[in-house]
């Protein structure tokens, strides 16, 4: 990709997005007749155009009460459509006040949009004809009360956060981070593969995979059980038969010869074991194993597959082979690290948007990020200002700010050598870094922190990283020391994105596999890549939740995913 080639704007969807919200008309939701709360408040004239409309809303009770000795109810309708609420007042003779008023409650209402009386905040309120759904909320046991709630808290109830302001403004930025990507790499040609999530390769080699393995139905325990002890055979009946029949007599004898009482019981007793024996074994002949599989192999759990299987860290290697014929493309989707973090920057299941470029090298890889990144901060300003100005307000006074510097300012890069030159000379000069510096360190959070926030103060691309700390893919530079990777760091989050350009020579890349000691034989395919064909390419991997924390200021990566996955935490 030829640099400066990349349009930066994201104007050609803003256009579409507020399309619905400045026509005079009332837009309605798709396949419904209800109008989505945005289209009347998100209008440029906060739906004052759009008085002595009628309309069908529905949404939730952020905040009602009854009003003027209970003639009336005020309520704040929120649908998620956007941040803002619309005020519905509601008539007692128009319905049952007390059902309408608790936070929570769901409504769908009928009405007529007014304009409200002078002085008041909003531009438009809503008069309501009919009440045509109630979906009730008991205020004693409701989960989330009025009162602010912290992110922390609401983690217990994450089927029930996505109600409040936070999470549903989270939302809708997510949703419009991924249009944007999907937008993004559209335009530029690239063509979205779908790569696995089951898999047996181990992309970044560093062994934190999940294990998949299968979950035993009885059925299947059952047979399992019959491969290993087989069913009995007509003579073991037989001889068990016999068994009952002999301790029978025995018994018999015994009694009839008025024999001691305790050797009779003791006797009773073999006979009701042996009569057990045999009903268990006529009940098993009656089963029947499967066909046993060809390699004898009986472990359902492991041998799903034939092979051991794991949990996708990276769609990278896929996605080359399919970059090595269709030149650009990129996968986006959920990749899972057995890490045990427990730090707010890591999730067990996070989202990874992942080009690859054929006919490309690392300079191309660069560009390609940062216009990718400036792009998703130019949509977030055209598409999502309310929602914006809601994370400014609640979280982060500077991001707003932080998007348009991204957004407008090239950024910085530096080569790994420099950058440890740099820290090297910020602890000269009486930083204190927890971490040691000197060449060879894997930069931790602290340092690229430095870098963006005090140093640059702004997106800073390092490249040219030692290859004793990098992956087996990344490409071997001249000097023979460093591979031709690169990370994107922002203030606020340290690294957003890790690429590099690829080893493409195959006695190359086969050495390298050797030398960090990893076998060769998984890796075969990925080396016909090399045999047959091969080509220079690079590709890069944005974590979707960190590039969400970086817009939006919240601190914990855990809440800006929907069911947010770490050591101790799987809900639903
Ligand atoms: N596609 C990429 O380059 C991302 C890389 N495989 C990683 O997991 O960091």
């Amino acid at each position: 990709m030829a640099d400066g080639s990349v349009s930066l704007s994201g104007q050609l969807a803003a256009t579409t997005l507020h399309e619905a919200v400045s026509s005079s008309e009332v837009a309605k939701a798709e396949f419904s007749d209800r109008v989505p709360i945005r289209s009347v408040v998100s209008r440029p004239d906060g739906g004052a155009g759009l008085a002595g409309h009628r309309v069908r809303i529905g949404g939730w009770v952020k905040t009602g009460r009854k009003a003027d000795k209970d003639a009336f109810a005020f309520l704040e309708l929120n649908d998620g459509s956007c941040p803002a609420n619309l005020q519905v007042i509601v008539d007692a003779s128009v319905s049952d006040l007390s059902p309408l008023v608790p936070t929570g409650t769901c409504i769908a209402v009928d009405g007529v949009l007014k304009l409200p009386p002078a002085g008041t905040k909003q531009k438009v309120e809503l008069r309501v004809e009919k009440v045509v759904h109630v979906g009730p909320v008991d205020p004693a046991k409701y989960p989330l009360p009025k009162t602010r709630l912290t992110l922390e808290f609401l983690r217990d109830f994450v089927h029930l956060r996505p109600r409040t302001n936070t999470i549903s403004a989270v939302a809708r930025l997510r949703n419009a981070l991924a249009y944007a990507t999907h937008t993004f790499f559209q335009k530029h040609r690239f063509l979205y593969v779908h790569t696995p999530i089951i898999t047996t390769s181990d992309c970044e080699g560093a062994g934190e995979m999940f294990q998949v393995t299968t979950l035993i139905s009885e059925a299947d325990k059952l047979e399992k059980d019959l491969i290993k002890n087989p069913p009995p055979s007509a003579a073991d009946i037989e001889a068990a038969q016999l068994l009952v029949k002999e301790k029978g007599e025995v018994v018999a004898q015994l009694k009839s010869a008025k024999a001691k009482k305790e050797d009779i019981n003791a006797s009773v007793a073999e006979l009701k074991k042996e009569k057990e024996n045999l009903a268990k074994l006529e009940e098993r002949s009656k089963l029947k194993p499967g066909i046993p599989r060809k390699d004898g192999k009986i472990d359902y759990g492991l041998d799903f597959f034939a092979r051991q299987a794991f949990l996708t860290v990276s769609g990278q290697l896929q996605v080359e082979s399919y970059a090595c014929c269709l030149s650009s493309v990129y996968t986006f989707g959920p990749t899972f690290r057995a890490e045990h973090s427990h730090t707010s920057r890591h999730l067990a299941e996070f989202w990874m948007v992942e080009p690859e470029i054929a006919f490309a090298e690392l300079k191309d890889d660069m560009n390609c990020a940062e216009a990718y990144v400036r792009f998703l901060c130019q949509w977030l300003l055209d598409n999502c200002f309310d929602d914006m100005e809601f994370m400014a307000d609640k979280f982060d006074k500077t991001c707003i700010e932080r998007l348009r510097m991204v957004a407008s300012t090239p950024f910085e890069r530096i080569s790994y050598t420099e950058a440890v030159e740099l820290l090297e000379e910020a602890v000269k000069g009486g930083r204190k870094f927890e971490n040691k510096v000197e060449w060879g360190i894997d930069l931790a959070s602290e340092h690229e922190r430095y870098l963006t926030e005090v140093k640059f103060q702004k997106p800073v691309i390092v490249y040219n990283y030692p290859k004793d700390i990098k992956a087996f893919y990344m490409r071997l530079n001249d000097d023979s020391k460093t591979v031709a990777a690169m990370d994107v760091l922002v203030p606020k989050v340290g690294e957003l994105i890790g690429g590099s350009q690829r080893e493409e020579r195959y006695d190359v890349i086969q050495q390298r596999i050797k030398d960090m000691g990893l076998p060769i034989e998984p890796y075969e395919w990925y080396l016909d890549l090399r045999r047959y064909g091969t080509v220079k390419h690079c590709g890069f991997g944005l974590g979707f939740e960190r590039m969400l924390l970086f817009a939006t200021g919240i601190e914990n990566i855990r809440d800006v995913i929907p069911f947010p996955r770490y050591p101790g935490r799987a809900d639903l």
